[in-house]
């Protein structure tokens, strides 16, 4: 789970990840213990495991997945990557499951047992403790189900633990649950009272303010502060991506997709950096353009052999509604763009791991804006780091 501000986000965090291959993470220069120390720690606690199970919207869309297509499960072998308290594979045994191995990196994995226990499945899932990578199963998989997505999908990096399940593990004709996953980028306003995208001009001169006040009642100009105050606003709210539940009417362009993964074929090199240009339409008018909205949607189709019956889609779009922990990630832009219905944002977007720690990432994006004249604007060019 992640702890960005306001991210409760299970799924999101200095929390959430996985290790890759031993050798994998060795050719990374991943240190598999500190990577168990940052990483790994929060997911053994149930406080965290409770917070994944208490989105609907998460929880909801695998619940659908297993048991409107039971089919899939009935008789089968599943293997269940980063049980954490067990839920999924307690699911897949109650949708008829022959077999579950469960693998659960830490702790958790004695509550999993005991869940499993508890709900009369345990002489189906057999949970193992142990690292997905070095884990060693007596047979292939006809499923593999795994809740393995962080912020704005790939932070945290699990997939690549996957990814080695799926490529030891999986039967040439076996399913992956989920199947697919894309990533979305929207232009968006700031909200109405939503402080977390307040533009930076806004923030500066209330800095300004500030110091004209001091001086005025206390004698003292701290301006001299100015010039740190502004990299350090910089580092904070222009540095760093936030976590945020950003409202539909927010968006202010038509959302696109800027990564498209599909789960049985991907592989670690696919989804190391994410690269894309893509161009977004403004809808609105009079639109001031204060920041991208990054999110992510996973869909459970079955494999082209074995379809789902019953296609389920799990999406953390914004919604007015349904908000899921992983929210959605809000990088703000400066200066902002103004931008009316029939122009157009044209926008390079480079995601790459961080080399400090391949779970966090670095985001690199160029907005252009196209007016509907064709005249384009100088381009505003943000790096963001997602921690
Ligand atoms: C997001 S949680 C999902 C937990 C549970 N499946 C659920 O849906 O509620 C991911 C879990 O995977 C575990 N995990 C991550 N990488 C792993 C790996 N390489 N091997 C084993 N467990 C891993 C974490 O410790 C964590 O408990």
């Amino acid at each position: 789970m992640a702890t960005q501000e306001n991210g409760s986000g299970a799924d999101a965090p200095p929390s959430r990840s996985s290790s890759s291959s031993a050798a994998a993470a060795a050719a990374a220069g991943v240190d598999k213990g500190v990577d168990f120390a940052n990483y790994f720690c929060t997911y053994a606690y149930l406080y965290h495991q409770k917070e994944m199970l208490c989105d609907r919207v998460r929880m909801d869309a695998y619940y659908n997945a297993v048991f409107r297509n039971k089919h899939h499960f009935r008789n089968k072998v599943v293997l269940d990557v980063g049980t954490g308290s067990g839920i999924l594979a307690i699911w897949s045994a109650q949708a008829g499951a022959r077999k579950v191995y469960a693998v659960e990196a830490t702790k958790m994995a004695e509550h999993a047992r005991e869940l499993a226990k508890a709900n009369g499945v345990d002489d189906v899932v057999e949970v193992i403790e142990g690292s997905m990578e070095e884990v060693t199963l007596p047979e292939k998989v006809d499923v593999i189900i795994s809740e393995w997505m962080g912020y704005f999908l790939l932070r945290e990096s699990m997939f690549d633990s996957v990814i080695c399940a799926r490529d030891r593990w999986l039967r040439p004709d076996g399913a992956m649950y989920p199947s697919h996953a894309r990533m979305w980028v929207a232009p968006i306003r700031s909200g109405l009272g939503d402080q977390k995208i307040d533009d930076f001009e806004r923030e500066m001169n209330e800095w300004h303010n500030f110091v004209d006040e001091t001086e005025a009642h206390y004698g003292v100009n701290m301006n001299a502060l100015t010039k740190a105050y502004r990299a350090e606003h910089e580092k904070y709210y222009l540095k760093t991506s936030m976590w945020s539940n950003v409202h539909p009417n927010q968006i202010v362009g038509t959302a696109a997709v800027i990564k498209e993964i599909d789960c049985l074929t991907a592989t670690v090199d696919e989804i190391r950096s994410v690269m894309a240009q893509v161009t977004m339409p403004i809808i609105m008018d009079r639109a001031r353009v204060s920041a991208f909205a990054g999110w992510f949607d996973v869909h459970f189709r079955g494999s082209t052999q074995n379809p789902a019956m019953h296609e389920i889609e799990l999406t953390t779009a914004p919604s007015e509604d349904f908000g899921t922990h992983w929210g959605q990630q809000v990088f703000l832009l400066h200066p902002p763009i103004r931008a009316n219905e029939g122009d157009k944002i044209i926008m390079s977007f480079t995601m790459s791991r961080s080399k400090e720690n391949h779970r966090l990432m670095n985001v690199e994006f160029t907005c252009e804006l196209e007016q509907s004249s064709g005249k384009r604007l100088s381009p505003v060019t943000s790096k963001v780091f997602i921690e």
